[in-house]
């Protein structure tokens, strides 16, 4: 355990004599941090376990690479907050707060036993970050369509059981086929990031951006109606209209013709989707650069 500590950047240098009901101690703390690759239920089990050593009112989490803030408890004026680090790879911080001070032997203690936290918390940061990369197109940066299905699968339930609306824009880029053939494949995949991004910028921080196929995204719009799904659908419509893309000498400008549904009471997934593509097919055939709703 002395090991550990000395490779800990989170970790003072005062050193902690180990007794043998502390080893316990920590076993049981290791043992309960197998139990979830999860950020905020490591940090919940973390904490219900060490309440009793160092007793504390509150607890703030907070991760930027996976933009997670986590607070519980009521904050008291007294704190100790830890950035957590193994080796180069920063684990988040970890802020703990009472009425009263903490004492030098309880910050030892919860010193020695951050060490427990330390390999949960990396194993859960790589796990997410293997997440990330399985779900994340890599031309666009956008989620790919193994994202969409767990995720719609999942947002579809949930907003039959909030009672929420839930919509879909389908978005095609008008005529893709020629402009990789006039200008080559490498233009084409600059187009994709492009109109991807002007995608993301187009829409709210809560709505959930796809590439469902080659030149075909679709939006995910969670708590969100057919009337303003429909709104900002026009919104990306004309954002992707407005963008000139400059390729060597050439300007580009670039549309896309969208579909929108909004999910109905008992429908499945398959007909959900179905219906924004089929509308998106719609605004092809009735001259495209336009938004069709099912
Ligand atoms: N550069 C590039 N092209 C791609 C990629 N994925 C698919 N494509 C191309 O996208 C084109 C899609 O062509 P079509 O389905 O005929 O559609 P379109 O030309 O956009 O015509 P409409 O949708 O009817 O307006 C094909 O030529 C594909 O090869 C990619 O990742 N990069």
């Amino acid at each position: 355990m002395k090991e550990r500590t000395a490779e800990l950047a989170v970790v003072s240098n005062k050193s902690f004599q180990a007794s043998t009901a502390v080893n316990l101690h920590h076993y049981d703390i290791s043992s309960a941090l197998q139990t979830t690759l999860e950020f905020n239920e490591l940090i919940a089990i973390f904490c219900n376990k060490i309440q009793a050593t160092v007793p504390h009112n509150s607890v703030e989490y907070t991760n930027d690479e996976f933009g997670l803030s986590f607070k519980r408890g009521i904050v008291g004026r007294h704190s100790c907050s830890y950035a957590l680090k193994v080796e180069d790879q920063q684990l988040g911080e970890l802020k703990l707060t009472r009425t009263h001070r903490f004492g030098k032997d309880e910050l030892a203690m919860l010193e020695s036993l951050l060490c427990c936290l330390i390999y949960p918390l990396r194993n859960a940061t790589l796990f997410h970050q293997a997440l990330q990369m399985a779900y994340t197109d890599p031309l666009t940066q956008t989620h790919n369509r193994a994202g969409f299905n767990d995720m719609l699968a999942r947002e579809i339930k949930r907003a039959n059981r909030c009672e929420q609306h839930l919509s879909l824009i389908f978005v095609d880029i008008d005529h893709f086929k020629a402009l990789n053939d006039e200008y080559g494949h490498d233009c084409g995949d600059m187009a994709l990031a492009a109109v991807a991004s002007k995608v993301k910028d187009s829409v709210r921080g809560s709505d959930v951006v796809f590439r469902y196929g080659g030149e075909e995204f679709v939006i995910m719009l969670i708590d969100t109606n057919l009337d303003a799904a429909a709104v900002i659908a026009e919104r990306v419509r004309t954002c992707i209209e407005s963008q000139t893309l400059a390729y060597g000498m050439e300007v580009l400008n670039i549309t896309a013709s969208l579909g929108v549904s909004s999910l109905r009471g008992n429908e499945n997934m398959e007909s959900f989707i179905k219906r924004a593509d089929t509308a998106m097919y719609k605004a092809k055939q009735t001259g495209r650069n336009r938004v069709c709703v099912a």
